[in-house]
């Protein structure tokens, strides 16, 4: 069905992107600059670690790891969440009855390799309830990162990350936490970059200018 067919084509242009971003570190310094290729040589080892429960946030840390040519890695929950588990006008639906539990720990499917490896690690999330939801939770408790700079992101209807990264610190108390963004369910590629190229990363800056002198 037409499903299937839109998989095909967004995995296809994930494929050009990529592809895209790694021409100009192969033919050497020719020509015009490419802004995203200047973060993917940096060297930084940079994973994009995401969850995204009805494939907004998804969006998003797409667009990050186009731009910085990172690693992308989607925590998926054990058990999926349904549209009835997400249905958050119901008091006592599975989302809603975890956000309200302090020692909810919903359970993560597969592994994320080599955590310790990663200079900076890219942490995006739906706001559920003004928070993260838990599973980001039970991902900072499964993982160490060590002093890696943890840059949160997220996508919510309309409120702001307000407290729910800060929420998260205590669980990675050796990182640096830069201030996290959060964006609306369509953001683009452009809006995703200018942010990147705000952030305080010393690790990411490649300048393309030679020094001047005097
Ligand atoms: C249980 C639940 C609670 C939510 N709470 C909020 C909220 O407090 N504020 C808000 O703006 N959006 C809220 N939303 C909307 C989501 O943050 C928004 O749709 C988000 O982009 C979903 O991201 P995803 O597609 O990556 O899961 C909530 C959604 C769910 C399912």
């Amino acid at each position: 069905g037409t499903e299937v067919q839109s998989r095909s084509e967004q995995t296809q242009s994930v494929q050009e992107s990529e592809a895209y971003v790694s021409i100009p570190s192969a033919s050497s310094e020719a020509s015009e600059p490419v802004e995203d290729a200047d973060i993917a040589e940096s060297g930084a080892n940079i994973l994009v670690a995401y969850f995204s429960a009805t494939g907004n946030t998804e969006n998003v840390a797409r667009h990050l790891q186009t731009v910085l040519n990172a690693e992308l890695y989607e925590i998926v929950a054990e058990e999926p969440y349904t549209s009835e588990d997400l249905d958050y006008n119901n008091e006592s639906c599975r989302a809603n009855q975890e956000q309200q539990d302090p020692d909810a720990r919903p359970a993560i499917a597969g592994t994320l390799e080599n955590p310790e490896e990663y200079d900076v690690v890219f942490l995006g999330y739906p706001i559920w309830w003004g928070g993260a939801p838990k599973i980001l939770y039970t991902f900072l408790e499964s993982y160490d990162f060590g002093d890696a700079t943890i840059v949160p992101f997220c996508t919510s209807g309309s409120s702001g990350i307000g407290s729910s990264a800060d929420d998260l610190q205590a669980f990675a108390e050796n990182a640096t936490w830069l201030e996290g963004q959060r964006f609306s369910a369509g953001a683009s590629e452009e809006e995703v970059a200018s942010w990147v190229e705000g952030l305080d990363l010393p690790m990411l800056s490649v300048s393309a200018e030679e020094p001047t002198a005097g």
